[in-house]
């Protein structure tokens, strides 16, 4: 559903990407992964559009979205958690939620304000607080949660369990094995690798801005040799 080629991106004359192809089946779970600063954020702004990539092409189901809107790209079933989880200061929960809903492209409504409340209870006890006054835990739950109001067919988190305590690391994860379950795609950064190799159908992995490793997720996980090199697990 989401096919990227030949992705070249620079800020200002330092260039970042060098010719990636990446690409996201309906229904998959893709892991990106790379050591800090080898372009896995780059790669998904470039492709939302979020940052412009110099040369390549970016398709969502078939439609050429090169140079696109970010707004736009986001419409056609995408949905972006980025890392930092973007909360709005003057936003409480409920509006948070209430603001992102609409029904995905293919008119699906399966995710509602109840059943995202029923996904992250604590959200649910926590409604009229401010975004910004909650926890880093229930601030991810409340950016995956603003995520699915829009109905996704491909959600995309970036460091979606990072600076998170154990315990609410493991809800998170679970989490998202769920939302993988229901047919959602999806693209997952984060720096637990082992965790997200047990459940991701494949895997990619960055090296200074170009694809090294693109295979199956149980393969790449059983490749300590891969791994360590670049990784460092
Ligand atoms: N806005 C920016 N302006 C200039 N350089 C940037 C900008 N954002 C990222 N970079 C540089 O681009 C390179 C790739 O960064 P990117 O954030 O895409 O990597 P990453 O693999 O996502 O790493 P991390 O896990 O640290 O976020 C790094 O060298 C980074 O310093």
């Amino acid at each position: 559903m989401l096919n990227a080629t030949g992705i070249h991106t620079y800020y200002g004359n330092a260039q970042v990407l060098h010719g990636i192809d990446f690409h996201v089946a309906e229904g998959e779970t893709v892991a990106l992964m790379g050591r800090n600063g080898m372009g896995k954020s780059t790669l998904l702004k470039s492709m939302l559009g979020i940052v412009a990539p110099r040369r390549g092409k970016v398709r969502v189901n078939g439609v050429d979205v090169t140079g696109h809107e970010t707004s736009s790209i986001i419409r056609r079933g995408l949905s972006y958690v980025p890392e930092g989880r973007g909360m709005f200061h003057n936003l409480s929960v409920r509006e948070h939620l209430l603001m992102a809903a609409r029904p995905g492209i293919d008119g699906r409504r399966d995710w509602t304000f109840d059943r995202v409340l029923e996904t992250f209870p604590r959200l649910a006890e926590r409604l009229d607080n401010l975004g910004t006054h909650l926890s880093g835990g229930e601030q991810q739950m409340l950016s995956i949660g603003r995520a699915l109001m829009t109905n996704p067919r491909l959600l995309i988190l970036d460091e979606a369990t990072e600076g998170l305590a154990p315990l609410i690391r493991r809800d998170i994860w679970h989490t998202i094995r769920a939302i993988k379950a229901t047919g959602i795609a999806s693209i997952i950064v984060d720096k637990n690798v082992n965790v997200l190799l047990d459940f991701a159908d494949r895997g990619v992995i960055l090296v200074k801005g170009e694809v090294v490793c693109d295979g199956p997720a149980k393969a790449i996980k059983q490749d300590k040799s891969t791994l360590s090199t670049h990784i460092g697990i």
